[in-house]
């Protein structure tokens, strides 16, 4: 695709957008964030082709325009661009969380030449920040867009041509919808992750080891209660009347495991983790990956001096690039098991390939 892109919010999602429409377009490539010590550092790391001061500078000339801001932002930079004369034609397209409120603001004041496509890449991180944006972050992820009966077609298919450099997957459905979804899988887990770790901090209190001793699952299952409290106040309140839904289900829920506990009903207890086991299982023979774009390698290794160095040279000389590593359980008697995630699919079949003659490795689906 060709072209003039802007992108507003230079985070995590639109830092990792621009970077691969960027690898994969023949555009310019405009980035504008509030703040500006945000769009030299985008600029500084390559993240974009120039800086915007302001949105008026570029927005008027641009033939797709992302918005990449937290979801109250979004609304508030929709009405910034109602008052522009933008190109006819422009696409605009939002990265948020929540999609409801923002596509009805879009309709309510957007032009009618102007086509608004909302849309929610199911990727990403508890980490913020152009400094942590990557190009590969929607590989394999699910990529929501959420089209009006108004939206004209060939919007929707010049979005997803722009978009397929994601390499995610594309899903269409209505913004009620989305946020039903979303709430279940992405904004209510949120809660419950935080929740969990605020259960912590009050035994905490009396029992300090508690922080030490929280290891394995109970870091998996609130690795996302480290997110940015700003944008998920945000994304609550816009999904507020879904979410409140919910509160009812899962109290209801906890009520009922509650009771079976208390009344020592084996059987129960049993059969609420043998239905919640069939059903998470169920998850990984799925395809597409939602909410997680690693590719990790699990190495069994000797707890021996240069066993990482050697690892790591033999990826480097093979020029496949690790994005994270880390020794899983290392004691002086047994194997440590080293998790190394790569950037996509492909990176990780090669790593295997030359690692495996080596040392055990095993890939988890
Ligand atoms: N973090 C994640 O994993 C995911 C986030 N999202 C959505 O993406 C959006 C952005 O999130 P992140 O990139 O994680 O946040 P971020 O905090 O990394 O970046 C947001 C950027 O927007 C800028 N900004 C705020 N208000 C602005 C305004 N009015 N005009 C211009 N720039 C403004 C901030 O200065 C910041 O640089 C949010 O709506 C979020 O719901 C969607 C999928 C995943
Ligand atoms: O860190 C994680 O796993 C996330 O949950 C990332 C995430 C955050 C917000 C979204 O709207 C979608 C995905």
């Amino acid at each position: 695709m060709e072209g003039n892109v802007l992108v507003i919010g230079l985070g995590l999602i639109g830092g990792s957008i621009a970077l691969s429409i960027k690898d994969e377009h023949k555009c310019k490539l405009m980035g504008y964030d509030l703040n500006q010590d945000r769009v030299r550092l985008a600029k500084s790391l390559n993240v974009i082709d120039d800086c915007v001061m302001t949105i008026e500078d570029e927005a008027q000339a641009a033939d797709l325009i992302i918005i990449a801001v937290p979801v109250t932002e979004t609304i508030a930079v929709l009405r910034e661009l109602a008052k522009l004369k933008l190109k006819s034609g422009v696409i605009i397209t939002d990265v948020g969380s929540t999609k409801k409120v923002i596509v009805d603001e879009a309709c309510n004041v957007l032009p009618d030449y102007v086509d608004f496509i909302g849309g929610h890449p199911m990727a990403g991180s508890h980490k913020s920040g152009v400094e942590a944006a990557k190009k590969d972050l929607f590989e394999n992820a699910f990529y929501v867009l959420t089209p009006t009966p108004h939206t004209s077609e060939s919007a929707i298919s010049t979005l997803e041509k722009w978009l397929a450099c994601t390499r995610s997957t594309i899903v269409k459905m209505n913004a009620e919808e989305h946020d039903h979804v979303a709430g279940v899988v992405s904004h209510f887990p949120h809660i419950i992750a935080s929740s969990l770790v605020e259960h912590a901090e009050i035994y905490h209190q009396e029992t300090p080891i508690i922080q030490d001793l929280a290891a394995g699952g109970f870091k998996d299952i609130t690795r996302i209660a480290s997110s940015n409290p700003k944008m998920w106040s945000d994304i609550l309140l816009h999904n507020r009347e879904g979410i409140l839904q919910q509160f009812e289900v899962w109290m209801d829920q906890m009520n009922r495991i509650q009771e079976s506990i208390r009344n020592s009903s084996r059987d129960e207890i049993y059969h609420f983790f043998e239905h919640a086991k069939e059903f998470r299982d169920e998850f990984s023979t799925r395809k597409g990956r939602a909410l997680a774009t690693y590719f990790d390698l699990f190495i069994d290794i000797p707890d021996s001096p240069g066993v990482l160095a050697e690892i790591t040279n033999i990826l480097a000389k093979n020029e496949i690039n690790i994005t994270n590593i880390e020794i899983i359980e290392s004691r002086e008697d047994i194997y440590g098991v080293l998790r190394v995630s790569f950037r996509n699919e492909n990176d990780r079949v090669r790593a295997n390939k030359l690692i495996s003659p080596i040392y055990e490795t095993y890939i988890l689906q």
